[in-house]
Parts: C-alpha cells; structure tokens; sequence
C-alpha cells in the first residue's frame, strides 16, 4: 500500500515542520514535493491564523546569513559552518535547539531584535496570514545594554517598524468587543505573548511573568513555556505560571514534544487556555485532553498544523464575511 502523506508526517514527528516543503527536499516528504507544490498558491491565497510562531525561529534564512557574514568578518564565528547549519533542510529535535542557540548569537541587540521582528511579521502577512500569536523569550544581554525589559521594547518597536501591511495589536480591541476580527484590508492582527525557557530558574521564570504582567497594556498577551523538551522540570516552572494565572494572564505549554507522561499529565492538570505539540500522548492523556476544554495546536507533526491552519483560515474567512 501506497505511504500516505499523513503516515509519513507521522514518522517524521521528531522533525521541524519546514514551511516550504520544496526545501525538504531529501526529507521523507519529497515524494510528494510536486503535489504540496501545487497546491502553494491556493494555500497562500487563503486568509490564514497563526497560533504557534516562536520570534527567532521564524527569522529569514537570508537575514540571518547576512547577521552570520558580519561576524565571519569579524572572525566571531566560522562562516562556513554556521551558513551550512543555517541551510540545512530537515533537522531532529536536538538540531534544532542548536540552531535556536545560534539564532540568538545572530540576534543579541536591539537593531536586531527589531528588525527581526519587523520581517516576520511581513514575512506572515505576505502569506496572507491574517491572525498572528508571536512568542519570544525576553533575553539578557549586558554587552548589548539589554535587559529583558528593553528586549521586548525592541519587539514592540518592531511591531511599529512594518510597513507592507497595518499591523493591529490593540489589546483593548479585544476586550471591549468579544472576539473581534474586523479589520481594514491588507492588515494583520498581532498578540504577542512572553516565553519561560525551559533552561530557566524559578526566579528568571518569575521576572518573565512580571515583566508580562506589567506591559499588557503595550499588548503582551500571554505566557508561554518553551525550550528543549527534554531540559528542566515542572516543578520549577510552576510558581510562575501560578502568578500568571492568578493574575489572570493566559497560558500555553509546549506539552507532550517528547515522551515525559508524568509532565503531561501534570500540564494537562494544569488546564492551561492552550497546549502545542501534544504529539507524544499515551492513550489515557489523550483521552484527558479530548475531554478537556483545551485547545492544541499540532506543530510536530507539520502537516496537521498546516491542515489546522487552512481549516481556521477558511472558518475566519466565513466569520469575517458575516461581520459585514
Ligand atoms: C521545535 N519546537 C520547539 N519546542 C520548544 N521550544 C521551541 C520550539 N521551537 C522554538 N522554541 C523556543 O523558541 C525559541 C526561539 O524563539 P525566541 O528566542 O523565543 O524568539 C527557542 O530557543 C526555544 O526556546
């Protein structure tokens, strides 16, 4: 019997999701390279929701080889290799967490950080995403002058720097009207929402939520718990999440990116507003989650994101038309 694509997005679970499936290229999805490259253009047409973009892992490839050539030319990094790292199509779990830790080498000033975030808020817009969530995680940088305060400025100044398209990221739009999803042509709802590392202490957890809490009224939205799934434990994120939650900010965890059943149930207990990942469940933690009321957005497993995203898509492109 033929694979299937799901059967093979399946097998590929311990593989990033890559965007341009051309690129994947060697990857298990290459049989099927002409197919999904068909299909491009009416999924780029569709108005689309983007409910898991972590900031410096959505960066252009060329900007960050443009980053990595500065410092080749300063003698910081081995050109070469860094730019051999940074194109590679498929990476495991582990490679990439490398290349996160590279990314943020690339990424360490302020110029940087706002203009990252600039193009990629372009770069979503551009494929008609309509909804973006936007997660980073605030970063110390003493040699930059940065703080994880002024790190989050230097996002919002991104978020003011986009010039293709009218970037709405008025919190109180929401709350004084329900869901709202009216908005002018040619413009894209942002939210940002603040991420814990799961490298982090107790104490720099605690900074991060704080530090949400104290600049919702600049548009953070929400927490999330992020980083190498197999780095840090519960326990330590747990008091800060508790504050998040008693101060009423939302919460995402990346849950279930790898076989850890005791962490998923204890995130599952937790009730966070949504879950990523979810693609490593036994039976009885997917049946809990099913009869929960928690939302997941599968990124693993790139295929059911990239369903889930047209799927949304479509359903605010219903809700839209109906608004008028
Ligand atoms: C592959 N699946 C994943 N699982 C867990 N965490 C991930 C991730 N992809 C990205 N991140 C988290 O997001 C950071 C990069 O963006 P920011 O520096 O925050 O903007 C990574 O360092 C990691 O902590």
């Amino acid at each position: 019997m033929p694979q299937t694509m799901a059967a093979v997005a399946g097998e590929a679970s311990e593989r990033l999701h890559v965007d341009d499936f051309a690129a994947a290229t060697g990857s298990p999805f290459a049989p099927f390279e002409d197919e999904v490259r068909s299909w491009l253009p009416w999924c780029r047409s569709l108005p689309k929701i983007e409910l898991h973009a972590h900031l410096n892992g959505s960066v252009r490839s060329s900007t960050l080889l443009e980053l990595a050539i500065r410092l080749g030319e300063k003698g910081l990094i081995n050109f070469p290799e860094v730019e051999a790292i940074i194109l590679k199509g498929d990476r495991s779990l582990a490679e990439c967490f490398k290349l996160f830790d590279l990314i943020h080498l690339l990424t360490t000033d302020h110029n940087i950080i706002t203009r990252i975030t600039k193009e990629v808020i372009e770069d979503f817009a551009s494929e008609n995403v309509i909804y973006l969530e936007l997660r980073t995680t605030p970063k110390l940088n003493p040699l930059a002058g940065m703080t994880k305060r002024s790190y989050v400025e230097a996002v919002l100044a991104g978020l003011k720097a986009v010039e293709t398209v009218e970037v709405i990221s008025n919190t109180s739009e929401i709350q004084q009207n329900g869901l709202v999803m009216t908005r002018p042509k040619e413009s894209i709802h942002v939210r940002l929402l603040l991420s814990i590392d799961r490298r982090e202490s107790t104490e720099a957890a605690m900074e991060t939520v704080q530090l949400a809490l104290d600049m919702q009224k600049f548009g953070i939205v929400g927490i999330d718990l992020s980083g190498n799934p197999r780095v840090g434990e519960w326990k330590t994120f747990m008091p800060a999440l508790k504050l998040a939650r008693e101060q009423g900010l939302p919460i995402t965890l990346h849950c279930g990116e790898v076989p850890n059943t005791s962490e998923v149930q204890n995130m599952l207990a937790f009730q966070p507003e949504r879950i990523g990942h979810a693609c490593c469940l036994e039976e009885p933690e997917w049946a809990a989650l099913l009869q929960s009321s928690i939302p997941s957005v599968y990124t693993n497993q790139g295929i059911l994101q990239f369903y889930a995203r047209m799927i949304l898509g479509y359903l605010q492109l219903i809700y839209l038309e109906n608004m008028h």
